[in-house]
């Protein structure tokens, strides 16, 4: 049975997943990946404080410059640009711009790197972990999905690190600091702000969380599109076969106007928002104005005082707008760490033996199914294996055969530990295969499965993957025994040819013999083959059946086959019905038994 067959559409949460904690808090998650680079961070933090620190400097030298007549005479008392002339005090305002601009972008680079380095490292750690899972984790977490969450979530982790929490730090202390000043240029003018904003502040945060729910429903309705585009385009043979073509485009209209109709209203929304904020700075600014040069023409505030305040307001109504914007996206990374986590915490279904035996490396392998039971997880209730005992010797080349669904590909996915056993055990060389590791345990395993894979790479690529070590010869030995030479020399690059993504540039049948060059290849001591030569016609698999016959010498070998002609040549047929072994022999007493065997047999003689 072939794995995707078995995949569900749903995109709960996989086997093995533990459910997140609350949204922004996840990001603490974040810390492990952040922590190697903290020198770097600190640095950041550095650049910020002075370049904000800068920044507030500025209003005041405006002051200095407005309230000496520029240059004209000098400001009483708390002067910052001094007695310097008009020249001077320039001068000194240009240097303030220049570190001003050194420092943000020494901050912007360093902030930016560690964001960049954080997502690879990030990635990398996500990847890794699912390579680990084992494939009851892939039948509910579609492969759409896990990219989703390597490309779109990372991403989103990138613009939080790399430059919203700068930002939102600089808007922090720009907003703090700007208050202070506020408050030391004029304590009655600042009252006056701090009131108006404390009213306003209401409804704007309330519109802002509508906002951002309508953002979330937004990037979920596009999600929706592009996973439908995705499986589709997967598909298009079967599409245009069909010709649904315009069924689809229809399909993907409609999920692409639904996502049009959400990020419409989000943005009438945000638009009412936008022109609430600055009709409620510009407001408060003015009305300050107002009650400020009042207080000039009164002779109780310095026009330069009324300056700078202006400027402050200016600062802070700036930093709360950042601010209010990076909390948006803080709130979504928090969501995409939430769901990085979830697969970076992901246990795999199959434990590994905390203290693996090593395994006994007999020259060859022998095999025990004792009283095995198999209930597959995403159906506990159905015994797929029903205590079956088998015992193959070493050396033996043994034939399953049976009805589709008895459950003969299931055993080679015990085997393989893909699944554990629900009862009995399998021992590979006496030891129970539970005890291995699993790496030493499928490193002597070498598959031919029922859909074979192709990776988009040249034909040599392709089958070296079975011995990655393997030299040219090697591989062109391998290759002529599966038969592969008979049509890769006729492609026009030989075996430098690429074969396309997912081989689709091959036959059925090619695309067999070279997973069955791949398994030779790899040399391992028990060989699996799985419908291995279906796809073949009659002159292709005698060319093939002959390479087996060579790669099975000495090997202990299992086939699982439909085709009871291609399995004569076996040590022992063992024949399966629903779960259970019924009839075992060779071919010959198995036709004399007259059981499963022999009227399987009888109808493809017939046909
Ligand atoms: N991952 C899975 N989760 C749940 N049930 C599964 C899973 N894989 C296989 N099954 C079920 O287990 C049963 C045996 O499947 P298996 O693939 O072993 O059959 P098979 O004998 O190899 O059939 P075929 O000859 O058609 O390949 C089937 O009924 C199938 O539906």
């Amino acid at each position: 049975m072939s794995q995707a067959s078995h995949r569900t559409a749903t995109a709960a949460a996989p086997a093995g997943m533990k459910p997140g904690a609350g949204r922004v808090s996840a990001l603490r998650g974040l810390l492990p990946f952040l922590r190697p680079y903290r020198a770097r961070l600190a640095l950041a933090f550095a650049l910020l404080c002075l370049g904000s620190g800068t920044i507030l400097v500025v209003p005041l030298a405006f002051r200095d410059l407005i309230d000496s007549g520029f240059g004209t005479g000098v400001a009483q008392g708390r002067a910052l640009l001094g007695t310097a002339g008009l020249d001077g005090q320039f001068l000194v305002l240009f240097g303030l711009a220049t570190f001003w601009a050194a420092a943000v972008a020494a901050r912007y680079y360093a902030v930016s790197w560690v964001g960049e380095r954080v997502t690879a490292d990030l990635r990398c750690a996500v990847y890794a972990r699912v390579l680990g899972q084992s494939p009851q984790f892939f039948e509910t977490l579609q492969t759409g999905e896990v990219l989703s969450r390597l490309t779109g979530d990372t991403t989103l982790i990138q613009t939080v690190v790399g430059s919203s929490v700068s930002m939102g730090l600089r808007s922090l202390f720009q907003f703090g600091g700007g208050m202070v000043m506020l408050a030391v240029t004029s304590a009655h003018l600042f009252g006056l702000i701090f009131g108006l904003m404390a009213v306003l502040a209401l409804p704007i945060a309330a519109i802002g969380r509508r906002v951002r729910t309508l953002s979330r429903e937004s990037q979920d309705r596009i999600a929706d599109a592009s996973a439908l585009a995705g499986e589709i385009l997967n598909a298009m043979p079967t599409v245009q076969a069909f010709t649904q073509e315009q069924y689809e485009a229809q399909r993907f209209a409609a999920r692409t106007e639904t996502g049009f109709r959400t990020a419409v209203r989000r943005t009438r929304v945000r638009a009412l928002l936008a022109a609430l904020i600055i009709g409620a700075v510009m407001g408060t600014i003015i009305f300050v104005l107002w009650i400020g040069a009042r207080q000039v023409q009164a002779g109780t505030l310095s026009l330069g005082e009324l300056g700078a305040f202006v400027l402050y307001a200016a600062l802070v109504a700036g930093g709360a707008g950042t601010l209010a914007e990076v909390w948006g996206d803080v709130m979504r990374a928090g969501g995409a760490t939430e769901r990085l986590l979830e697969l970076l915490q992901a246990e795999s279904a199959i434990r590994e033996t905390s203290a693996p035996q090593p395994p006994r490396r007999a020259a060859q392998v022998g095999i025990v199914f004792d009283h095995v039971g198999l209930a597959y997880p995403a159906r506990p209730g159905v015994r797929v294996l029903d205590d079956l005992c088998l015992e193959i010797v070493p050396g033996e080349r043994v034939a399953l055969v049976g009805p589709s669904g008895a459950g003969k590909t299931s055993l080679f996915q015990l085997l393989l530990r893909y699944y554990e056993v629900s009862a009995g055990a399998i021992r590979i060389d006496g030891q129970d295969i539970r005890q291995l590791a699993l790496r030493e345990l499928r490193r002597g395993i070498a598959l031919v499965p029922q859909e074979p894979v192709i990776f988009s790479a040249s034909a040599l690529e392709n089958i070296r993957y079975g011995r990655p070590a393997a030299s040219d010869e090697d591989v062109l030995a391998a290759a002529r025994a599966a038969a592969v030479d008979e049509f890769i020399t006729r492609l026009p690059e030989g075996y430098a040819t690429f074969l396309g993504e997912r081989g689709t540039r091959l036959s059925g049948g090619q695309r067999q013999r070279i997973a069955i060059a791949r398994a030779i290849l790899k040399r391992a001591r028990l060989l699996l083959l799985d419908e291995a030569t279906s796809a073949l016609d009659a002159e292709s698999e005698r060319l093939v059946q002959q390479g087996l016959a060579a790669a099975m010498e000495g090997r202990t070998t299992l086939i699982i086959a439909h085709r009871l002609a291609t399995v004569q040549q076996v040590d022992r047929i063992v024949v399966i019905d629903h779960g259970r072994i019924v009839e075992t022999g060779t071919a010959a007493d198995l036709r004399r038994q007259g059981g499963l065997y022999a009227r399987l047999a009888a109808l493809q003689l017939a046909s």
